[in-house]
């Protein structure tokens, strides 16, 4: 059995237009209505047939679902769901995916006292945007997290667990604050740095613009892939995962100040220690098949 009939999309950008590709792909009965702020965005679901039905209002999307799946920037989760919560049908649950947790939880639950919510993050994505960056296998043996309120009931988290496994993806269950720690340190943290260090090099005079293009090796490519992605997803995860993101630095500026002292004291057994430690870390990502790079994920970008 299907774990949900009728799934309502808002925001149809990369993730949004992922879900819809995959539940078309993986339960092709399954009615599936979408919703953007961006008539442009709206425009290209349709012309792409992304799903049954386009509405134009928030509300109209919501009318008759019994999964509503909220895809907007984390910091617009509490906005759109004021607009669909007098037409929200009693029995459906909310769900989003969104890259923190607590904070989003705290919006929705402000404005849909009374609704079923479980809030989710597939993490898995690219550094794109839109509707037509998505695609159908984006959640294929990558991981989503499901982070309910204390006293959820055990049924509707059952449900959200078994739509994302229809997916491709493994699921599992934690606090909204432990993920947004764990996040912060897997995800948000590294994310700035790729931010920072582009900016970096960028504002460098001495070194052209066009030298920084000519003579960027792979680590400095690898950081330009992701400061290239969306600036307004990403300033609402900063601002929304602030204390996490906060403590997070603080311990990785303690490092990178004690790496300085390494390097200034010219003190090597320091730098090989660490630097074989992290190739540890990288060699078990590998094998336990969590790298981007793994050809059986059948990723189609
Ligand atoms: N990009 C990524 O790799 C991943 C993103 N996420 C999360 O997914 C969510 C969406 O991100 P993307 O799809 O990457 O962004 P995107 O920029 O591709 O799409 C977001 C869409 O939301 C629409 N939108 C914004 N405010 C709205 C509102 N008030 N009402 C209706 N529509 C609205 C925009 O017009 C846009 O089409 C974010 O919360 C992000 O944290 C989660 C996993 C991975
Ligand atoms: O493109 C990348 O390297 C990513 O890290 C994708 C990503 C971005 C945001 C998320 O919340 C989860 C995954």
């Amino acid at each position: 059995m299907l774990p949900f009939a009728r799934v309502t999309i808002v925001g149809l950008g990369l993730i949004g237009s992922s879900v819809a590709r995959a539940v078309r792909q993986a339960m092709p009965t399954v009615r599936i209505t979408g919703y953007d702020a961006d008539p442009e965005v709206r425009a290209i679901a349709t012309r792409i047939e992304l799903a049954d039905d386009i509405a134009d209002s928030a509300g109209a999307a919501v009318i008759d679902a019994d999964l509503v799946m909220l895809c907007v920037p984390v910091g617009a989760m509490g906005a759109v769901a004021a607009e669909f919560a007098d037409d929200l049908p009693a029995e459906a649950i909310v769900s989003d995916v969104g890259g923190s947790k607590a904070s989003v939880l705290a919006a929705l639950r402000a404005v849909l006292p009374e609704a079923t919510i479980v809030p989710g993050h597939p993490v898995a994505g690219t550094e794109h945007s839109g509707p037509e960056a998505g695609f159908a296998t984006l959640f294929r043996g990558r991981w989503c997290i499901l982070t309910p309120e204390e006293g959820t009931a055990e049924a509707p988290v059952a449900r959200l667990r078994a739509f994302w496994e229809a997916l491709g993806a493994q699921v599992e269950i934690m606090t909204p604050r432990h993920h947004d720690l764990v996040l912060a340190v897997t995800s948000h943290v590294p994310h700035l740095i790729a931010y920072s260090i582009v900016g970096t090099a960028s504002d460098l005079e001495e070194v052209t613009q066009s030298e920084v293009i000519k003579f960027s090796a792979g680590g400095f490519r690898d950081f330009t892939r992701i400061a290239a992605s969306d600036p307004v997803m990403w300033r609402d995860v900063f601002l929304n995962n602030r204390e996490a993101v906060l403590e997070i630095l603080q311990r990785l500026t303690e490092d990178v100040t004690m790496l300085q002292r390494a390097i200034r004291w010219g003190d090597g057994d320091q730098l090989f220690d660490l630097f074989t430690r992290t190739r540890a870390i990288r060699r078990s990502i590998i094998e336990q098949g969590q790298d981007d790079a793994k050809p059986d994920f059948g990723r189609s970008h």
